[in-house]
């Protein structure tokens, strides 16, 4: 810390991380502490202008102790989550020289320093978007930056992973598979990427944000009450999902949509099935997302192959695959023909990519309230105005990325303290 050890001076870094979904789910861990997944898991990246976490780490001798901030508001880090991930990348920190502002860090200085996190979502927090994924992905490898440290994708996957799961796989874009590994210590429990965003770009995703509100039951308990009770958990890990993986990866790779849109939904309704097997049950989809998946089978049984794939996380609100614009847009008049915005205002129940709605023929409210019912449907044309909190349009995206420009860093160089506080 030659240089400017006793100044006042506040060296930050600030990086963007995207979330993902997975197609093959993971549920269950063989270790609670290491977050060891009892089967692989494969996902897609999302775009991060749709949905991503922002975070800004600083460093200065003048910060007592870490602080976090989440959304704007001062969050704990003492969980054992946060701890484990600050302690990794503090142990592979390196020598850091910013030679414009005089500061040298030498690398066993980096256990007296301090740091200041701050973080911001673009999409709502704990509502089953995969927030936590993004967050703990964004964490580590800003820090990583920050500290300068040299590891490999596939490492800090691995520290990420002992944040959220999850986590490990929003460090790269594209079709992310996170392998289980089979060593103790975890040090082959890492995701790698099975191709990136280009590879299969003109798929489009829909998201039904059913709810927004934190749900119930979190994830980390209720998978773990599912490794506990529920003997379905078992033959899915062991049995269906080795299977099921292989196969994942062949229709991806081939870019064969049937095969890829039977997987994703499979997969989605044993997962679920896996919930309702764990003693208590748990329910995290609701009517409406039954409702979602009903008219999606509909569709696809009447046209004979999958026009379109779905899958639910822990929470009720649907992902929705489709393989082309066309589609998406024949999809979004089916959706918005069941599921009409409440207050009639049809711009703000489109986030994301916006242009879809003109796509699809609905520039007004007038549009969407002329649209047929749809042909395959058996449904009473009952309507459910209000059940869709709002749509977001989004498409693969890219891994973490460095954000240079100073100006939009979350965390004022001068005080070490967010911005507006
Ligand atoms: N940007 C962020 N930076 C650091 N931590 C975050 C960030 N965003 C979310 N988190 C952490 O993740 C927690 C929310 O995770 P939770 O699993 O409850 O919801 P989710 O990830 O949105 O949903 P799901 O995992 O079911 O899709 C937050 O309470 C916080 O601890
Ligand atoms: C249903 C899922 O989204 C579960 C995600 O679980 P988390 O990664 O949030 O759980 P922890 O490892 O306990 O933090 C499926 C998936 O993303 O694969």
């Amino acid at each position: 810390m030659a240089a400017a050890e006793e100044g006042q001076w506040v060296l930050m870094a600030t990086g963007r991380s995207p979330t993902n979904i997975a197609v093959i789910k993971y549920w269950g861990k063989r270790d609670e502490a290491l977050i060891l997944p009892v089967n692989d898991s494969i996902s897609v990246t999302l775009d991060p202008d749709h949905l991503s976490a922002t975070t800004t780490v600083a460093v200065s001798p003048s910060f007592p102790s870490d602080r976090m901030w989440l959304n704007g508001k001062e969050i704990s880090l003492s969980g054992g989550r946060f701890q484990s991930c600050l302690r990794e990348i503090r142990k592979r920190a390196q020598d850091v020289e910013d030679e414009k502002k005089g500061i040298r860090i030498k690398k066993e200085d980096w256990g007296k320093l301090h740091v200041h996190i701050a973080s911001y979502n673009n999409f709502p927090t704990a509502a089953g978007l995969a927030s936590s994924a993004a967050g703990l992905a964004c964490f580590v490898f800003t820090l990583g930056k920050l500290m300068n440290v040299k590891e490999d994708h596939g490492e800090l996957s691995s520290i990420a992973r002992q944040g959220s799961g999850s986590a490990c796989r929003s460090i790269y874009g594209g079709f992310v598979k996170w392998c289980m590994g089979k060593n103790n210590d975890g040090s082959d429990s890492i995701a790698v990427q099975l191709a990136d965003e280009a590879h299969w770009n003109d798929l489009v995703i829909i998201i039904a944000v059913v709810s927004s509100k934190q749900k119930e039951t979190s994830s980390t308990s209720g998978m773990r009450d599912s490794v506990e009770t529920s003997p379905l958990l078992q033959y899915r890990a062991q049995t269906v999902v080795p299977e099921r993986v292989l196969k994942m990866e062949e229709a991806i790779k081939s870019r064969n949509f049937e095969s890829f849109a039977r997987l994703t939904c499979a997969d989605s309704n044993q997962f679920h099935a896996v919930c309702l097997d764990t003693s208590p049950p748990i329910f995290y989809m609701n009517d409406t997302s039954h409702r979602i998946i009903s008219l999606v089978e509909k569709w696809n049984q009447s046209e004979g192959t999958p026009r379109v794939a779905y899958t639910f996380d822990a929470g009720p609100n649907a992902v929705l695959i489709a393989p082309n614009r066309k589609n998406a847009t024949i999809l979004l008049q089916k959706l918005l023909y069941y599921f009409p915005p409440q207050d009639n205002d049809l711009s703000s129940y489109m986030v994301g990519d916006k242009s879809i709605l003109s796509d699809a023929g609905l520039k007004s409210i007038e549009d969407v309230e002329a649209l047929p019912a749809p042909a395959e449907t058996k449904m009473p044309s009952q309507k459910f105005k209000g059940d869709v909190s709002y749509f977001i349009c989004s498409r693969l995206g890219a891994g973490p990325k460095v954000d240079t420009d100073e100006s939009l860093a979350l965390i004022d160089s001068v005080t070490g303290l967010p911005k507006g506080v």
